[in-house]
């Protein structure tokens, strides 16, 4: 059947509200075996490489997919916590706290984790949340910044999921709060606090995950909404322009990325003299592996052994109460208009639904 079965109707309910917190995704376990199949659906989106599809597919399967999920799968295990993979530990956290702080202010919506690769998969939590009769859902992307490499093609996975479903319910999308003044508070007090505990370094390194410099030709607004971040939080810890620095990692390719990247400027700094540096990345919500593995250990190594003294490395937002409240100020922009705080309009829809719900029974020839 071209579309899924629907769930039962339930007379008299819409549902409620729910919020999708999505991020990009995470390897099950830090296993090759494990890493390969994630890496295989990441980079088959063709969001995220742009090459003709026949040309690609002999590069991912006879090139890139049997060396890099061994060599991921080793970085992966230098970072795995207890509990699992970083990344998908902070998301599931951020998501029960993010329910709580609505919660607080009012709001009954249920918050959900996803992610774009991986598990809990985007269209299975989709699913999921339908059968629980769920009406009204908010996509809310763990990016600030706006790319077509990760926005994007969350949306298109959330559109591919629909394609297959009769009855959609009420949709909305967060694209980007890149500039969003919660957020900025946010990663202002995560270097606040920083220095205070850490003291200051020389210089602040903002570092970005990067994409391929053709994307910012061909009209993707990522480069200049990381800029805007970085302009933003240095306006607001008085920064000026020779005390912080925008840089862009985790190259992955031969084609040119974003410049500077982070690693050879680090590199730079220390050899200019340079001695003590603070290092963030803005636009990583949680910590994982591009920031804890690439920016904690590996860029760390690169500028001491290139002749620095101190690199101290500012984690991520991760369960910052700051953070967490920004996310909740984002959501409830969001949410307006919809029956999440009101009783009274809650029941008024719920009433109208009934209505409906009746009617159809009767269409169908069911007893009322
Ligand atoms: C924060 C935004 C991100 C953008 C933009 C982005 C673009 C992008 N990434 C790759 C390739 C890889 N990225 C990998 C890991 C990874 N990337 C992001 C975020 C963005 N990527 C995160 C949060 C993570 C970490 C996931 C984790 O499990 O901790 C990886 C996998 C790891 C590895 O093998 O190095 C790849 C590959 C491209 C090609 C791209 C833009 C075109
Ligand atoms: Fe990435
Ligand atoms: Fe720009």
């Amino acid at each position: 059947m071209r579309y899924q079965t629907e769930p039962a109707h339930r007379h008299g309910q819409i549902g409620g509200t729910a919020i999708v917190l999505a991020n990009l995704g995470t390897p099950d376990a830090p296993t090759a075996a494990a890493v390969r199949p994630y890496l295989k659906e990441f980079l088959s989106d063709p969001r995220v490489v742009e090459i003709p599809k026949a040309v690609w597919w002999f590069i991912l399967n006879g090139v890139i997919l049997p060396f890099r999920s061994k060599a991921s799968a080793k970085k992966y295990a230098s970072i795995w916590s207890p509990d699992g993979s970083p990344l998908l530990v902070h998301t599931v956290r951020q998501a029960s706290l993010l329910q709580g702080s609505l919660g607080e202010r009012g709001h009954r919506v249920k918050v959900v984790p996803a992610m774009r690769y991986g598990k809990p998969a985007l269209p299975a939590v989709l699913k999921a949340l339908k059968e629980e009769g769920f009406g009204r859902i908010l996509l809310l992307p763990a990016y600030p910044q706006y790319s077509g490499t990760t926005t994007a093609s969350m949306w298109d996975a959330v559109f591919s999921h629909y394609a297959t479903v009769r009855n959609i319910p009420e949709l909305r999308f967060v694209r980007n709060y890149h500039d969003d003044p919660g957020y900025i508070e946010a990663l202002r007090q995560s270097v606040l606090r920083h220095w205070e505990v850490d003291g200051r370094g020389e210089k602040l390194v903002m570092s970005f995950h990067g994409v391929p410099k053709r994307t910012l030709m061909l009209g993707d607004p990522y480069h200049c909404e990381c800029h805007k971040t970085a302009r933003l939080l240095a306006t607001a810890l008085g920064l000026s322009d020779d005390q912080y620095l925008v840089t862009f990692q985790s190259r992955f390719g031969k084609a040119e990325w974003l410049q500077p990247y982070t690693a050879p400027t680090l590199q730079r700094l220390a050899k200019e003299g340079v001695k003590r540096v603070d290092v963030m990345c803005p636009g990583f919500t949680s910590d994982c592996l591009e920031t804890l593995e690439e920016i904690d250990m590996e860029v760390k190594s690169d500028f001491l052994t290139h002749g620095g003294a101190e690199y101290r490395y500012i984690p991520c937002l991760n369960e910052s109460p700051a953070w967490i409240a920004a996310l909740a100020g984002i959501a409830e922009r969001h949410l307006q208009g919809w029956p999440t705080q009101e009783a009274g309009a809650e029941l008024a829809h719920r009433r109208g639904d009934a209505e409906i719900g009746a009617a159809r029974a009767q269409a169908m020839g069911a007893p009322r």
